[in-house]
């Protein structure tokens, strides 16, 4: 089966009206059938949007590169055996070595749906894998050799599974619009090339570093000093800034989905952990070489022309418009970029949580109480969280003591960013305050904050074509 363009793909593969709807989280839906022979096309772009899952995927990024050429057939628990915790190979085997440009085997997909590989094999006769970098949701993300370009890149390598497919084709259509609108190609990880190979839609991208969460994780969750926040932040909000002129609204913007462009870093000198320590040793912790850095994951993506209703976001980085079931629209972007600016400087995501009236407890105790007009508008779903409609339910509502005790030990906005910033910290409340604000009309837009104080003196990138 050989198809053209993403348009006619789509037509084939997706009952169109099916694009509005949010796919639900991981499996239920086993039934994906293997196409019946292997086939590889290049395509151009659509313009459709749809929903997609997420998780908090969290994988190593300094893992070790290519194995040595393989020799035997391994499953993924003797490679990880062999091989050690730090090292990335599952859903993984070690094969017979395979001629070049050869075809691995074929074999089945792992339960879940993801292919089956081993390092060292081909992905199609232009890839060669070298090693497993990340997994999402959607798929596995390997660092393969480009045999054509001479190139390290980055294949996401997404589950056989329906949904997820029609969820990747939509992610290469924004791929390929923000390519073609970024310039410069600096705010949003460029896409090189998509394919379809024994039914996983693959998408090859620039290879990029580790993530701003893997780093946060890499140094034992040491917050980044506040420069190279402010300068991850103007970063942020200029790719932000970007795809909201472009009427895109990410959605999904967290820590995991910034991505370092290089993987260099330095060691310093953690005068402030030292002076805690009890220990006469200087401590050290690591800092990126480049503060460079590009958004990635647009499966999520989708157009600001309207309100939508469904529920996006991780949880952590999800706006209260979102949570209250009020309808939400570019500005729940702002919200993720305010919670993920604390959680740079402070080390620790800020709304450790994984239920609603926990979440908007945590944010009143932060931010102080929501408006009145939000309450009063919160759809059917959300009134369970008010005492007659006027106040949270909380702690009444509680579900444990220890939830009580989540939320009593956050402390007031202001405070937590003093805990932790030594100068800037005036400035940086009150861009906080402004991303933070609950209700989204009046919250900063992108290029609203790109002006703040916070960011003064510090220079703009170079613009970008509309
Ligand atoms: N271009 C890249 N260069 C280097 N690493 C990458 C690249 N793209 C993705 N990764 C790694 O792979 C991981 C998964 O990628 P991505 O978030 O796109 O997958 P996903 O399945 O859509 O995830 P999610 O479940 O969050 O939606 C990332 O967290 C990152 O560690």
């Amino acid at each position: 089966m050989e198809i053209g363009n993403v348009e006619e793909w789509i037509s084939c593969q997706i009952d169109v009206g099916s694009l509005g709807r949010r796919i639900e989280k991981r499996g239920g839906d086993k039934g994906a059938g293997m196409m019946e022979s292997q086939w590889i096309t290049e395509y151009s772009h659509a313009n459709v949007m749809d929903k997609r899952p997420r998780k908090r995927a969290r994988v190593n990024w300094d893992v070790t590169a290519a194995a040595p050429p393989p020799k035997v057939l391994y499953c993924a628990q003797q490679v990880a055996n062999r091989c050690g915790p730090n090292q990335l190979f599952a859903s993984s085997y070690y094969s017979e070595e395979i001629p070049r440009n050869a075809s691995p085997p074929w074999r089945d997909d792992d339960k879940d749906g993801h292919y089956v590989f081993a390092v060292g094999e081909n992905l199609t006769s232009r890839y060669r894998i070298l090693s497993k970098m990340g997994e999402g949701t959607f798929g596995q993300v390997l660092e393969c050799w480009d045999e054509e370009k001479k190139e390290v890149v980055a294949i996401k390598i997404v589950r056989s599974i329906h949904k997820y497919r029609e969820a990747a084709m939509i992610e290469i259509d924004v791929l390929q619009k923000l390519a073609k609108h970024d310039i410069g190609g600096n705010r949003c990880v460029q896409i090189r090339n998509w394919f379809d190979y024994r039914n996983h839609i693959c998408i090859v991208f620039e290879k990029l570093g580790p993530s701003l969460y893997d780093f946060l994780r890499k140094n034992s969750f040491r917050s980044f000093p506040i420069d190279m926040v402010r300068e991850f932040g103007r970063q942020l909000l200029e790719s932000v800034a970007f795809m909201h002129d472009l009427r895109l609204i990410h959605t999904d913007l967290k820590p995991e989905n910034i991505l370092l462009v290089s993987s260099e870093y330095i060691k310093v000198p953690d005068y402030k952990l030292w002076m805690r320590s009890t220990k006469d040793t200087v401590l050290f912790k690591n800092l990126p070489k480049s503060n460079a850095i590009k958004l990635i994951d647009f499966g999520s993506t989708t157009f600001g022309h309207q309100d939508h209703s469904y529920v996006v976001s991780t949880r952590h980085y999800r706006a209260p418009e979102v949570i209250l079931g009020l309808g939400w629209n570019y500005p729940c972007d702002l919200w993720s970029v305010g919670c993920i600016l604390i959680e740079l400087c402070s080390g620790e995501a800020l709304f450790q949580t994984h239920e609603n009236l926990e979440h908007l407890a945590m944010m009143e105790k932060v931010l102080g109480p929501l408006p009145q007009q939000m309450v009063n508008r919160a759809d059917r779903s959300a009134e369970k969280y008010f005492r007659r409609g006027v106040r949270l339910n909380w702690p009444e509502g509680a579900a444990s003591r220890e939830s009580m005790r989540a939320v009593w030990k956050l402390p007031r906005l202001q405070n937590l960013v003093m805990q932790h910033v030594d100068h800037s910290a005036g400035d940086l409340i009150d861009l906080l305050q402004g991303l933070l604000r609950y209700d989204p009309s009046e919250r900063l837009k992108a290029q609203e904050a790109l002006r703040h104080p916070f960011f003064a003196g510090v220079p703009r990138r170079c613009g970008y074509a509309l």
